[in-house]
């Protein structure tokens, strides 16, 4: 049954007036319409989403949900626009330009119950540090939610796992805050050296207390800054500009940008141990959670003084109680708290040796325009398809990669569902093999996209997991499938990032006996030609089919009039045939004919193709 690969084989393009073939390509279509409401709006409901959007504005600060509000949510998040819950404070130009696009719903204050409650109306969410967006919420968003937006850099307050698992994009605004909370640090750092919240407290008490607040002085004094990002540096920048002697532990960070502002990178215990000043800026991770404890303070000089703007967690708060009452350090300026806001009567927020402010480090005027534009931007991005720069829990492919290998993108789905439905049963497929022919060397072919939209293509005809780039490998380990991939290099043009991409697929029974190889292996091989994906290989046989809609694959006994029976027969029920290939293996022997369809023909039109006296076996298949 298998035929030779030097076939013989023809092409008849059919006009179709009825086919638009899509052009727009959308690596990650996050937004989808409500399927229950036409795409066109109607002017009138194009002004109720309008509308929404201003009702939901003059809910911002309310403290609970009102039913009306919610109503409104319900009747927006029906309509053609995403709906984005904005869940805490966001500056005016980002919330301008996500009204531009969506209907934007500001609900600050929510309970944990009213977030889950309100999430699963919702295509977008945009929090603060403020939100806890947990499992539960995206458990309750029942895989509507599709972007996560921080306003802001730290993403501990987001399950990124859970993110991940659903398929959620999260997505952060890491630069717009920097110098807001590096200029907090300094603000801290000089306001606990001169006592100037204790004796602001006390003048206002009206007390006169000179000798009790004498300060200490920053120049010539060792500053620690621990975790050099973005952050870190700038704070490192303005301490030398104070005189201080600046040194910071980093263990990812690169010395020559250290040493390009003053900086000497130094180990974590030579930081602790060295420093008069303790300046924290890492993230908070499992690895630097409570790295600050009762171990770490022991070792630090006696009379050290440390700033948080960083996160409350990487400080055992106890510990550091400890360590203030022993006089090993002397003062602490604190921005940040394990848990926000701190209790009333917290030790340390009320030990009369710390400075405290509520999480102010990224609160000023600019830097909130900032974020705000900076996560906007991000969001819209996101649920136009398109991959953010500042996505956390998705690959980077940068912007020039991903143009380039977009229409292979669209090619890689597009044979993962057709390899899928291929197979009998679909559901058992247990591994896949991708094979990418390329003048590229295998270094130079980010293929990380082609694999996931073939597990998508492969996963979504046969369940109902929406797949991405955020979740594709969770989901495919999820279903036991594993995919496998190689790479050729073939002698061909490298402008072109892929010549070919076939799929295997091992150990499976098909319901198209011609799919399979030799080996037994269901195998479909396609390229993209002129821009469009082109299936170019079926088992052995070669074929050439622009993979748009809908496609037909039968394996005849070649003979005359085969594609005007068959084109009659679709004619006559008015499916609309696209294009049409016939390949053989020799005049008269086995040939296969691939049909392209606008339309899905009904079951009596397909019993009727298979009734043809020559045709073998025939597959109708759905792109
Ligand atoms: N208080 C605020 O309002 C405020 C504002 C902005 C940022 N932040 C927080 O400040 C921190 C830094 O922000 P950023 O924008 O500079 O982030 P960043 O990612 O640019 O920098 C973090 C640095 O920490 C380093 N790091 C990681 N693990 C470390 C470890 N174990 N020891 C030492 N360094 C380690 C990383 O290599 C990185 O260079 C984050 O926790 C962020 O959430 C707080
Ligand atoms: O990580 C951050 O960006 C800061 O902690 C700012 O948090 P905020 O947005 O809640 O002010």
């Amino acid at each position: 049954m298998a035929a030779s690969s030097a076939t013989y084989f023809f092409v008849v393009r059919v006009p179709s007036n009825s086919f638009s073939p899509s052009t727009r390509f959308s690596f990650l279509p996050l937004f989808k319409p409500s399927p229950s409401v036409s795409l066109k709006a109607s002017p009138s409901r194009s002004r109720s989403a309008n509308l929404f959007a201003r009702n939901a504005l003059e809910t911002i600060d309310s403290k609970g949900t009102s039913v009306s509000k919610d109503r409104s949510l319900e009747a927006a998040s029906l309509g053609s626009k995403p709906t984005i819950l904005v869940s805490e404070k966001l500056g005016e130009a980002g919330l301008e330009l996500l009204r531009s696009f969506g209907n934007v719903d500001c609900s600050y204050n929510l309970s944990p119950e009213e977030l889950c409650s309100k999430i699963s109306l919702c295509d977008a969410l945009i929090v603060r540090s403020g939100t806890k967006v947990t499992r539960q919420v995206f458990e309750a968003a029942k895989g509507r939610l599709k972007v996560v937006g921080r306003a802001g850099v730290g993403i501990d307050n987001v399950d990124l796992q859970a993110a991940t698992e659903f398929g959620c994009l999260v997505v952060n605004a890491p630069t717009a805050n920097t110098v807001a909370a590096a200029e907090h640090g300094i603000a801290l750092l000089a306001a606990m050296a001169r006592n100037v919240a204790q004796a602001d407290a006390s003048i206002k008490a009206g007390k006169w207390q000179r000798n009790k607040y004498v300060g200490v002085s920053l120049v010539g004094k060792t500053l620690a800054v621990m975790g050099f990002g973005k952050v870190g540096s700038e704070v490192a920048r303005r301490a030398k500009g104070l005189g201080m002697n600046v040194i910071a532990h980093d263990p990812y960070a690169v010395a020559d940008r250290a040493r390009a502002i003053g900086v000497d990178l130094v180990s974590f215990d030579e930081a602790i141990t060295t420093a008069d000043f303790i300046s924290l800026h890492m993230p908070l991770t499992p690895t630097t959670t409570k790295v600050f404890n009762d171990g770490t303070f022991s070792k630090m000089k006696k009379g050290v003084r440390i700033i948080n703007v960083a996160r409350g967690g990487v400080i055992d708060e106890d510990a550091l109680v400890r360590a203030l009452d022993s006089g090993v350090v002397a003062q602490a300026a604190l921005d940040v708290f394990i848990e926000e806001p701190p209790s009333k009567d917290s030790k340390l927020v009320q030990h009369e040796n710390v400075t405290v402010t509520p999480h102010l480090g990224a609160s000023t005027k600019e830097a909130q325009e900032g974020v705000a534009i900076e996560i906007a931007e991000a969001v819209v991005g996101a649920l136009k398809g398109e991959l953010s720069a500042t996505a956390v829990n998705a690959p980077m492919v940068p912007p020039e990669v991903l143009s380039e290998l977009s229409p292979y993108v669209v090619l890689a789905e597009k044979l993962g569902r057709m390899a899928v439905q291929l197979v009998s049963g679909g559901a058992g497929i247990k591994s896949a093999k991708v094979v990418y022919r390329s003048a590229r060397d295998p270094d130079d072919l980010d293929t990380r996209l082609l694999r996931a939209m073939i597990t998508k293509g492969i996963i979504e005809p046969i369940s109902d997991t929406y797949v991405n780039l955020v979740n594709a490998d969770f989901t495919a380990k999820q279903k036991g499938l594993r995919i496998s991939e190689e790479r050729v290099v073939v002698d061909s043009s490298p402008e072109c990032p892929v010549d070919s991409i076939e799929l295997r697929i091992a150990n499976v029974q098909s319901k198209f006996a011609s799919a399979l190889l030799d080996d037994g292996e269901i195998t479909v091989e396609g390229k993209v030609k002129d821009g469009t994906p082109h299936l170019t290989r079926v088992g052995s046989f070669s074929v050439d089919v622009s993979l748009e809609r809908n496609l037909i694959l039968c394996r005849q006994v070649d003979q005359p009039g085969m594609i005007g029976r068959v084109g009659n027969i679709l004619g006559e029920k008015n499916v609309n045939v696209n294009f049409m290939s016939v390949c053989r293996t020799a005049a008269r022997k086995l040939a296969i004919m691939a049909i392209g369809v606008d339309e899905e023909p009904d079951k009596e039109t397909l019993k009727m193709i298979g009734e043809v006296s020559a045709i073998e076996e025939f597959v109708f298949l759905t792109l």
